[in-house]
């Protein structure tokens, strides 16, 4: 009688504490050949924390790592590329000058393994597994999904049996995501093992086979994902059960006019235009959603409206032309989520209770003269700190030690603090579990029954047709629509996203864009 062969990788009782928190507490996760593994928990559950140790970024405290029934020591990145695992890593990092094949030539070591035989390598996986990923495109040009492939080809070349896929789907097209849904099956026939993270519950529904749950450091559960739903998932990450009910219940924008921009225009970093003649109106009450993809210039428009980047053309708030300057602008009520949560959001080698702070600073009843009343410092960040379930050891607490979840809320408490007018939100629950995005809809959406606006740029389709009144396209640095958002769905979306003309869209009639309503 032959035993059943050992399972593709094991992680055994896995422990991993940082100053105030065990962030991995003696966690086992079995993964099999040929399967599909999500791993879901809340923000600051120990999902990076795991990976990183799976990666060769941080070494466990305690317990061990198991390839094919043999224990493993992970030093480093290297040394888990060269054990077989692989990352997929959420924003890929190639020289964007160079070509495709430059670029894995590169990561490769380029004497080892010249650019014309890595094209040929390239090209062969990318035809077994249907990337389609060409050697000698440049890889400037390519789109985000594009590079995706690019970094899942470069973990192929380098010879990944297991392969981590950290939120690989936040920067795709609905369009995009299934074809790497796709890559992920072939990569599945094959034998490989897959570790994907995602706080999208129906995309884990899809693709995976199983989940493993972690709440607070610990495997709190573990089910096949047929038979599953998405409230059954998410009541065991949550431990209570959570409601998926579409939020968006105002549906009666007042007509008055909160925002006006016209005619806007702007460069980006490389000196090329970014916005082209922009206008459109943002109403009190209303959420304004704007979809695209990253580099259309949504960021810019966000960072003009903010007073961080100059522009021509005209915004006035209530009828008057905006100050000049981030703080001139958040005194005069817009508030802004930013993009980059971490380098422009926070400072991180500041506490949680300077970096809720920060904007108030030089104003009472936090500012006494020169001097900063800590005290009322303290306080402030107390009150927002329980408002908003920051989960941090404490307030004095450098916020670089927070998770991405923990982070985002500390930006949403300290920007919504002064009862804004208008409010920039960029990607605001990006990376965030469940309970937490379900927490920003709620503010925003209270924000704006208290006659706010709310400009929301995300990537993800499902937040903007819930939340959204209205939703534009941003291409090429032009908006598309307004168009209201029962006249959109996710595909004609995505679609307009991707570059098609609003009356090609399949099904388009009068009014309609791309058919039915979402
Ligand atoms: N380098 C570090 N130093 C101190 N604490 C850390 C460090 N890295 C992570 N932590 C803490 O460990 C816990 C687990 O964090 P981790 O980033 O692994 O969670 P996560 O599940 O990936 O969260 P998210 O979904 O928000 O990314 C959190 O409490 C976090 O604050």
């Amino acid at each position: 009688m032959s035993a059943a062969p050992p399972p593709a990788l094991h992680l055994r009782g896995i422990t991993k504490r940082f100053p105030g928190v065990v962030a991995n507490d003696s966690v086992d996760v079995i993964l099999h050949a040929g399967e599909v593994l999500a791993l879901l928990g809340e923000n600051g559950a120990g999902k990076s924390t795991l990976i990183s140790i799976l990666y060769g970024l941080y070494q466990p405290d305690e317990g061990t790592v198991e390839l094919a029934g043999k224990p493993v020591r992970i030093g480093s990145p290297a040394q888990a590329r060269a054990l077989g695992i692989g990352l997929v890593p959420q924003h890929p990092l190639l020289v964007a000058r160079h070509t495709v094949a430059e670029n894995l030539a590169l990561g490769s070591g380029a004497a080892l393994f010249p650019a014309r035989g890595v094209a040929a390598r390239i090209r062969e996986l990318s035809g077994r597994y249907g990337l389609e990923v060409d050697p000698a495109a440049r890889v400037s040009e390519l789109s985000p999904g594009e590079k995706q492939r690019v970094e899942i080809v470069r973990a192929l070349l380098g010879g990944a049996r297991v392969l981590i896929l950290d939120e690989p789907t936040s920067v795709l097209t609905p369009q995009e995501a299934q074809g790497l849904f796709r890559v992920m099956r072939e990569l599945r026939q094959d034998g490989r093992s897959l570790i994907f993270i995602s706080h999208k519950l129906d995309e884990v529904l899809d693709i995976a086979d199983r989940v493993t749950v972690l709440r607070r450091g610990k495997v709190v559960g573990g089910v096949p994902t047929a038979g599953a739903t998405r409230e059954s998932l998410a009541e065991l990450m949550v431990g209570r059960s959570v409601d998926f009910t579409r939020k968006r219940g105002t549906g009666t924008t007042g007509r008055d006019t909160l925002l006006a921009v016209r005619d806007l225009a702007a460069t980006g970093s490389r000196g090329l235009p970014a916005l082209r003649g922009v206008s459109f109106d943002v109403a009190r009450g209303e959420v304004l959603g704007v979809a695209g993809i990253a580099g259309n210039g949504q960021s810019e428009l966000v960072e003009v409206l903010a007073g961080l980047h100059p522009a021509t053309g005209t915004v006035s708030l209530d009828g008057v032309p905006l100050p000049a300057g981030a703080q001139a602008r958040f005194r005069a009520g817009v508030a802004h989520i930013p993009e980059d949560r971490i380098h422009s959001g926070t400072v991180p080698s500041m506490t949680v209770a300077e970096n809720v702070a920060l904007r108030q600073y030089d104003q009472p009843p936090l500012a006494r003269g020169l001097a900063r009343d800590l005290g009322q410092v303290d306080d402030l960040a107390r009150r927002e700190v329980a408002a908003y379930d920051v989960a941090t050891p404490g307030i004095h607490t450098p916020s670089r030690l927070l998770s991405g979840g923990n982070i985002q809320k500390l930006i949403l408490a300290r920007e919504l603090a002064g009862s804004p007018k208008l409010i920039l939100a960029v990607h605001p629950t990006y990376g965030l579990d469940i309970g937490a995005t379900d927490q920003v809809h709620r503010v925003l959406l209270e924000r704006t029954q208290g006659g706010a606006g709310v400009l929301l740029v995300s990537e993800d389709l499902d937040e903007l047709l819930s939340l959204s009144d209205r939703v534009g396209v941003m291409v090429g640095g032009s908006l598309l629509g307004p168009f209201p958002v029962h006249e959109v769905t996710r595909e004609s979306l995505g679609l307009l996203m991707g570059g098609a003309h609003p009356h090609s869209l399949p099904g388009a009639e009068p009014g309609v864009v791309g058919g039915g309503a979402a």
